[in-house]
């Protein structure tokens, strides 16, 4: 299919191809959806096959970023930048000064971040040249998107047994690096019994060792006793082969893309296995580093009071899924369009 023939399918606004041969900067920034306010999504560094996959990425993240930032009531529209390149052996100040020169070209159209490749200090060359970067180390957004993740757990469970409370619950959780270590910690000062795996023993260990956890293999955790399974390692955990073996009433993590194919999610409404969709449980992080766009900048307080919003925004999920007749999934959708095509019909005034 045509480039734009899939941004008319798909909404997407606008697609830079961004190149600067001195640095041997080859990066392309989509901006997906502006109804709401700027683009904002990270810049991810990949070593992709060809052009057409670089494409074909950054197009479904933008879009990703859209219905994310949307459905987590940001006034934020979704965008994504790739730069094609190997993250360990490509980086240089010359690349990611280039790069930044791109990002203020559009003027504030296009917000960046860190995403998979990049770090704090290739954000700091990228503000060298623009101020539309967020995320230079002021607002780490793991634990945050542990916090929003632990709160999102806790209204799956209100609906699932009738109250938000984990006290004496079981949690599965997968992955123990940022996210997972602070959404043990969270769990374990609940009260919550824990059952872990990774594939790191140090993580393990840690675990096990200050909250008390019990380590299982990283292939036995979809089958373990439990009451919640909480992704957060990888995507596509959700398929034929683990949904037959899953114990769990609810299905509550960080993890992006953790249904393999959406078919997966209708699988869960049949079996009665409540999934709280990803990109409306993780959205911590993306509510964290947005509020550094508040006048007068970051304020951690109010960052954490916007993510508590994480436990209605899942309520509203819930809400929608109930009345609808559809997976959780679905309704996710839903709640982030609606909110585009409302705020999109609001009549422009003219301004004094
Ligand atoms: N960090 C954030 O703010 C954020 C925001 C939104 C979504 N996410 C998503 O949440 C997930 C976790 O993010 P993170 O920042 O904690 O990443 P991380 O890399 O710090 O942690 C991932 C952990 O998963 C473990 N792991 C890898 N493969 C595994 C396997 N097969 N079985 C068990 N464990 C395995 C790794 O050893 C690591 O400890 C990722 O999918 C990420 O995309 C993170």
């Amino acid at each position: 299919m045509g480039i734009f023939k899939k941004m008319e399918q798909h909404g997407y606004e606008q697609l830079v191809f961004c190149h600067d041969p001195a640095s041997g900067l080859k990066a392309i920034i989509c901006i997906h959806d502006t109804t709401l306010g700027p683009a904002l999504g990270g810049t991810r560094m990949w070593q992709y096959e060809c052009e057409e996959d670089a494409i074909t990425d950054v197009v479904r993240l933008a879009r990703g970023m859209s219905y994310k930032n949307a459905a987590a009531g940001l006034n934020i529209g979704g965008g994504k930048a790739v730069i094609i390149g190997n993250s360990k052996t490509d980086k240089s100040e010359a690349l990611f000064r280039a790069f930044g020169r791109f990002v203020q070209s559009l003027n504030g159209r296009y917000i960046t971040s860190e995403d998979v490749g990049t770090a704090v200090e290739d954000m700091d060359y990228i503000h060298m040249e623009t101020s539309h970067v967020v995320g230079r180390g002021v607002a780490d957004p793991s634990p945050v998107t542990a916090y929003g993740t632990w709160k999102g757990m806790k209204a799956c469970a209100a609906e699932v047994w009738g109250t938000g409370s984990l006290q004496g619950k079981t949690v599965a959780v997968q992955g123990l690096g940022h996210v997972g270590y602070t959404l043990c910690k969270h769990l374990h000062e609940e009260g919550a019994n824990l059952v872990v795996t990774d594939i790191s023993e140090e993580n393990i260990s840690r675990i096990v060792a200050e909250f008390g956890a019990r380590a299982v293999r990283p292939h036995e955790i979809y089958g373990a006793d439990c009451d919640i399974f909480a992704p957060c390692a990888l995507g596509a955990v959700i398929n034929d082969e683990t949904l037959p073996r899953l114990k769990c009433r609810i299905i509550a993590g960080a993890a992006n893309n953790q249904l393999k194919e959406m078919r997966h999610g209708d699988i869960l409404q049949d079996k009665g296995i409540l999934y709280a969709p990803d990109f409306i449980i993780n959205a911590g992080g993306v509510i964290n580093v947005a509020d550094e766009l508040q006048q007068g900048g970051y304020n951690h307080d109010r960052a954490l009071k916007k993510v508590d919003g994480i436990y209605n925004n899942i309520e509203q999920v819930i809400a929608i899924s109930k009345r609808e007749g559809i997976p959780t999934y679905k309704a996710a959708d839903i709640l982030a369009e609606t909110r585009i095509a409302l705020i999109g019909k609001v009549k422009k005034t003219l301004l004094p």
